[in-house]
Order: structure tokens, then C-alpha cells, then sequence
């Protein structure tokens, strides 16, 4: 068993509030893992110690066996560790295909040139092309990210980070505040993410992490719960009473 992306001993406080505790978590290499948990559990917290947006207080983080603990968060994306990102406040003036083609330029290391470069490199656009068909933009790749249905604008934001070519890729909430008709588009977008990309999905929406994920981490008070197949996570009389409590409190 290769593992991908591991935590070992996080712990992350704000003042005196701890919302990390002594995690320990192991992202099988290829897996499709989901991070879970009732609102404030601290799932974002994980994904921002994990980006390097957040320094622990303690404990490691490694991928693919070298640590990151220490890296600053873009030289882990060159590392292969990517995550999404809220494109409507990058990137709103752009269209689908400028953010594209300006995000497969920038891993090619052309970001300052790429206007000139787009058009000259078959290579390049045949990348662009088919990232934005995989992600079906190819009918809004001439609109204002700005002016696209919601759910196309969360398609362009995984297909961004898809475009930096992640070995692993931190997918934050796809589904969230997505209507209920283009939610499909969203589970089967994520259902078709190359399989040599390890992913790791934090979401509220279960019937997306249970239709996507192999494997489940419920973290719970900021430290881990429960962690297992699906099946058996969702057979976990703790678990249940966590989701239960979420239900009755609502
Ligand atoms: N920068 C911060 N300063 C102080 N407290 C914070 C900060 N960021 C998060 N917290 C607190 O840490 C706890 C965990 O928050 P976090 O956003 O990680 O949880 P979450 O599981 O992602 O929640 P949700 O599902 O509601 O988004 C919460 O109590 C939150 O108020």
C-alpha cells in the first residue's frame, strides 16, 4: 500500500481553542478518501494546515512520503499537491477558456507570454481543449466566468486545479450551494477525475461522498472519529449519533 498523503499527529489552536487534535490520517495513493464531519468539526482547518495555509502547532505532514510540513503553499503545488480554490473572486472577468489555457500555461512555466502562446501551440490548446470538454465548458468557454450558471463556475474551478496536474487534489465542498438541477453534473465530473490522481473530498452533500469515496475519515471536535469503508462508516452507531445530533439541532 503506497500512501499518498499522510498527517501525523496534527494539532492546529486558535488561542485557546484547539481544532486539530492529534490527527493522523492516510490517503491511499489513487484513493478516493472523504473527510466528514458535523459543521465546525474542522474540516477546512485540515484543508488549510494541508495547503500550507495554516502552520501546526504540531505534528507532519507528508506526501508521498517527503515532508511538506514546512513548504510554503505554492511550492507544494509543484510538489503535485493541488486543491480547489473559489474561482468567482479570481478569476470573474476571464471566460472558462482564458482561465484555462492561462493555468495550463502557468505549470508550463509560460504564464507571462500565454496570450501570445495560446493559438501558437497545438499541444497546449489540444490540453486546453480537452480539459474543458472533460469538464463540459466547451459550450460556455467564450462567456465571463462571472455570468456562468453556478454549477458550470464549480466545474471551472475543479477543472483549474485539474489543469496543474495534481498527484493529489484537496476537492473543498464541489457540491456546495450548487441547485439541484446541476448538481448531476458536478457527481459526475467528480466521478470521472483521472484515477492516478489520489483525491481527497471534504462535502457536506452524503450523497456525493458516499457515490464517490472508498474511504471515509469522520473527524469530530477536530480529531478523528471514525475511519473505514463506506459501509461500515455508515453503520458506525457513533457516527450515526454525530449526524443524528447535527439533525436534532438543526
Ligand atoms: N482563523 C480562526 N480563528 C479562530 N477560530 C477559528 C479560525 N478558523 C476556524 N476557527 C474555529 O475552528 C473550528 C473549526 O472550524 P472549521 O472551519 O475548520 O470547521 P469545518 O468542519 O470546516 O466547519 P464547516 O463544516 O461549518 O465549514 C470552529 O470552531 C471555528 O470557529
Amino acid at each position: 500500500m503506497t500512501i499518498a498523503l499522510e498527517t501525523k499527529g496534527l494539532e492546529k489552536s486558535f488561542g485557546g481553542l484547539k481544532v486539530t487534535r492529534d490527527l493522523s490520517l492516510k490517503v491511499e495513493q489513487g484513493a478516493r478518501h472523504a473527510l466528514i464531519g458535523p459543521n465546525g468539526a474542522g474540516k477546512t482547518t485540515v484543508i488549510n494546515l494541508l495547503t500550507g495555509v495554516l502552520k501546526p502547532n504540531a505534528g507532519r505532514i507528508l506526501l508521498e512520503g517527503n515532508d511538506i510540513t514546512d513548504l510554503a503553499v505554492h511550492k507544494r503545488v509543484l510538489r503535485g499537491l493541488s486543491r480547489t480554490f473559489q474561482i468567482n473572486q479570481l478569476y470573474a472577468d476571464l471566460t472558462p477558456l482564458e482561465t484555462i489555457g492561462l493555468a495550463v500555461s502557468e505549470r508550463l512555466g509560460r504564464g507571462g507570454d500565454w496570450w501570445r502562446r495560446m493559438g501558437t501551440r497545438g499541444d497546449v490548446n489540444q490540453e486546453i481543449a480537452e480539459t474543458l470538454g472533460s469538464f463540459h465548458l466547451l459550450d460556455v468557454m467564450n462567456e465571463r466566468t462571472a455570468t456562468l450558471p453556478y454549477g458550470k463556475q464549480r466545474l471551472l474551478e475543479i477543472a483549474v486545479a485539474i489543469a496543474t496536474r495534481p498527484r493529489v487534489l484537496l476537492l473543498d465542498e464541489p457540491a456546495a450551494g450548487v441547485p439541484e438541477s446541476e448538481r448531476h453534473d458536478i457527481l459526475a465530473a467528480v466521478a470521472a477525475l483521472p484515477r492516478d490522481v489520489t483525491v481527497l473530498l471534504i462535502e457536506h452533500d452524503m450523497d456525493l461522498v458516499f457515490s464517490f469515496a472508498d474511504r471515509i475519515s469522520v473527524l469530530v471536535n477536530g480529531a478523528m472519529l471514525v475511519e473505514g469503508p463506506p459501509d461500515e462508516v455508515a453503520r458506525d452507531p457513533q457516527v450515526k449519533a454525530v449526524y443524528l445530533g447535527e439533525a436534532a439541532d438543526a
